[in-house]
């Protein structure tokens, strides 16, 4: 089966002995790279839009000392945990990943804790997709003096083939994005034996089993964002929850031209999860305003085709969406092309019917030589229903593809990426990314009675501080939660959404000293850190951008219409670190 969007079986103990002694067996190596790939994915949903990472450690003499993945972005790195689970156990052993550890901070923090800790070999199970992460930390390895292989590179056979893919699926998504520049896209939806979506009078409730039903949420828990058409809300009025309790939760995406959409719909009850609506600029302004204010998040773009859809929440940092539309949508999407791979779930049931929708619309193909074959097609039973699961697109060969930093200077000389007017930062993958907040970085700051408190990242700071010194328990309640918040995006979801939910809990002078707030934790961040404050003073001369396409208060919106309000802080702190006595005398620099 499948490792992406598939169910991933439980982790055994961590201390299992193996027969074999000293050296490990090519297959040992296949079967530790395997299990890494395997513990990889128990985050699956929470780590996006970053990969998922896995980490096992082994001693010499066979033995599991240390196995740990990355739980969520903005967390610990498994390599860490890893190897303050194997403590002294890591010298001399082998690190087995399965994917090249990325550098999203600017410190090597997996690499430096690998190599520090003493282990003498890592085995990678697959180079890290982004052209500017690529090849990084094998390179430091090996100039630390480890022995590094590479599956596919360094070890090939048949066997490492097939470990090699399965790094490969865990990371599907990530693959897919990098290399096409639009969120992984899997079509799901439940039809007859006789292939309709419904019945002739629109009624689909339901086709498929409940256990198939109860996959469908497993799914969506693994995927950022569900898409449905207007006739699906306006047909089935869903909700397109997970419904697994305190798992991963999509946000819901509704693509409506005429915006003819109810104003009673299950998608606008936002108290579980945002739904976004997008449509075509200048459609129904009112109920554009309408939506507004029950807190729906509303995006116009030029035309809406599914691309552009696509495009847009890439550039917002979605890694996987799951589309549960009917079959005109459907037709679009993949004659756009944006759809990888199509879940089908067949129930032995016939319903008729002339006029029952067929889960793809029209797609202008006349001859059966133009359908579109599933490359690696898998057939699941469950309960009474076949899953037939499939890819529209192949996986794609990132070597090719995308060329590393080395081969893109040996090709052109002049590019030098590094001396750009505009820094555009955003995802903490980013060559950037440790100027975006929900960077790993730890700061200190005074409470309210002058005491320092760690917090795990400036998000973490700057959303609890939304509570901060009202008088309802409630308030206190929630800045604990988010100060314990596991990553920086879960403190970021529980912020927003206690704001929204309970805005009487929201300090009443917020939003005149949020700046404040900011600037204090940037400073302190950008402080303590020394190879954060040499990453910001070595951007002087260039303009500084969070890249966000839909914050338009902090980030610099998608045609620059937001206020940057992140990139101009930073801007200011630099100017100050670099002792200039006035923000107005570097040229590049926006006043706030
Ligand atoms: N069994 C299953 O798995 C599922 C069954 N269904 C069933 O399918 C039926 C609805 O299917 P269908 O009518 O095809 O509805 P869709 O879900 O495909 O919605 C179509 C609508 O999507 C909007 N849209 C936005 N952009 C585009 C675009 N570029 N191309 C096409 N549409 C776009 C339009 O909304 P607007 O008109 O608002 O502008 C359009 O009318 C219902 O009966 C429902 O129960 C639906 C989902 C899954
Ligand atoms: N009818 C049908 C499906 N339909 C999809 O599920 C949506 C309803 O989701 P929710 O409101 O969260 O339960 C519906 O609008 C459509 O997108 N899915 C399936 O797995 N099996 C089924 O038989």
């Amino acid at each position: 089966m499948a490792l992406s969007f598939a169910v991933v079986a439980s982790s055994s103990s961590i201390m299992c002995k193996a027969t074999n002694a000293n050296n490990h067996s090519h297959l040992q190596d296949l079967s530790y790279i395997k299990r890494a790939a395997l513990i990889s994915d128990k985050s699956a949903g929470f780590t996006s839009p970053h990969p998922n990472f896995g980490c096992v450690i082994v001693t010499p003499s066979a033995e599991v000392v240390g196995e740990a993945y990355l739980y969520a972005q903005g967390t610990k790195p498994a390599e860490v945990l890893a190897v303050e689970a194997a403590g002294e156990r890591c010298r001399g052993a082998t690190a087995y990943v399965n994917m090249e550890p990325g550098d999203c901070h600017g410190d090597h923090t997996a690499v430096s804790a690998l190599v520090q800790a003493g282990i003498t070999r890592a085995v990678i199970g697959m180079r890290h997709p982004l052209q500017h992460l690529r090849g990084n930390a094998i390179r430091a390895f090996r100039s630390q003096g480890l022995q590094v292989d590479v599956l596919g590179e360094d070890m090939q056979s048949k066997l490492v083939e097939e470990a090699r893919k399965a790094c490969l699926l865990v990371n599907l998504p990530f693959v897919y994005r990098a290399a096409s520049r639009v969120p992984f896209s899997v079509l799901k939806y439940a039809m007859t034996l006789d292939g309709k979506i419904a019945a002739s009078s629109g009624h689909a409730a339901w086709i498929s089993s409940k256990l198939s039903r109860n996959r469908v949420f497993e799914l969506r828990g693994r995927s950022d964002a569900i898409i449905v058409g207007g006739n699906t809300v306006r047909r089935d009025n869903p909700r397109l929850t997970a419904r697994h309790g305190g798992g991963h939760m999509p946000i819901r995406i509704v693509l409506s031209q005429s915006l003819d959409l109810p104003e009673e719909a299950n998608l606008w009850d936002l108290s579980d999860v945002s739904t976004v609506v997008v449509t075509q600029r200048g459609a129904r302004r009112s109920f554009q305003r309408y939506l507004a204010s029950k807190g729906v998040e509303v995006v116009e773009l030029d035309i809406l085709n599914p691309r552009d859809v696509m495009e847009y929440f890439h550039d917002r940092g979605y890694l996987s969406i799951l589309w549960e539309c009917g079959g005109t949508l459907a037709a679009s999407a993949i004659s756009s092309g944006v759809i990888h791979k199509v879940f089908a779930f067949v129930a032995p049931k016939i319903i008729g019917g002339k006029n029952a929708p067929s889960p793809v619309g029209e797609l202008g193909m006349v001859e059966m030589s133009q359908a579109l074959d599933l490359i690696d097609v898998c057939f699941e039973q469950i309960g009474p229903d076949m899953l037939i699961s499939g890819f529209l697109q192949p996986i794609p060969d990132l070597t090719p593809t995308i060329p590393s930093e080395d081969e893109t200077f040996a090709i052109d000389p002049t590019v030098a990426p590094f001396e750009t007017s505009i820094i555009f930062f955003y995802k903490t993958w980013d060559l950037y990314g440790a100027f975006s907040n929900f960077s790993p970085h730890p700061i200190q700051m005074p409470d309210e009675d002058g005491n320092y408190v760690t917090w795990f990242s400036v998000e973490h700071y700057y959303q609890a501080n939304k509570f901060i010194g009202v008088s309802n328990p409630l308030a206190q309640d929630c800045i604990d939660k988010i100060k314990s918040a596991k990553s920086p995006e879960e403190a970021a979801r529980m912020g927003r959404l206690t704001q929204r939910r309970h805005p009487h809990l929201v300090r009443s002078d917020w939003e005149s000293v949020k700046i404040d707030v900011m600037y204090r934790a940037l400073k302190c961040k950008f402080s303590i850190y020394p190879h954060l404050n040499s990453m910001l003073l070595s951007t002087a001369g260039s303009v500084l951008v969070e890249a966000s396409p839909h914050d338009l208060f902090w980030g610099g919106g998608r045609d620059g219409e937001g206020l940057n309000y992140l990139g101009r802080l930073l801007m200011k702190l630099r100017s100050e670190f670099l002792g200039e006595s006035s923000a107005a005398s570097e040229n590049t620099c926006i006043a706030l």
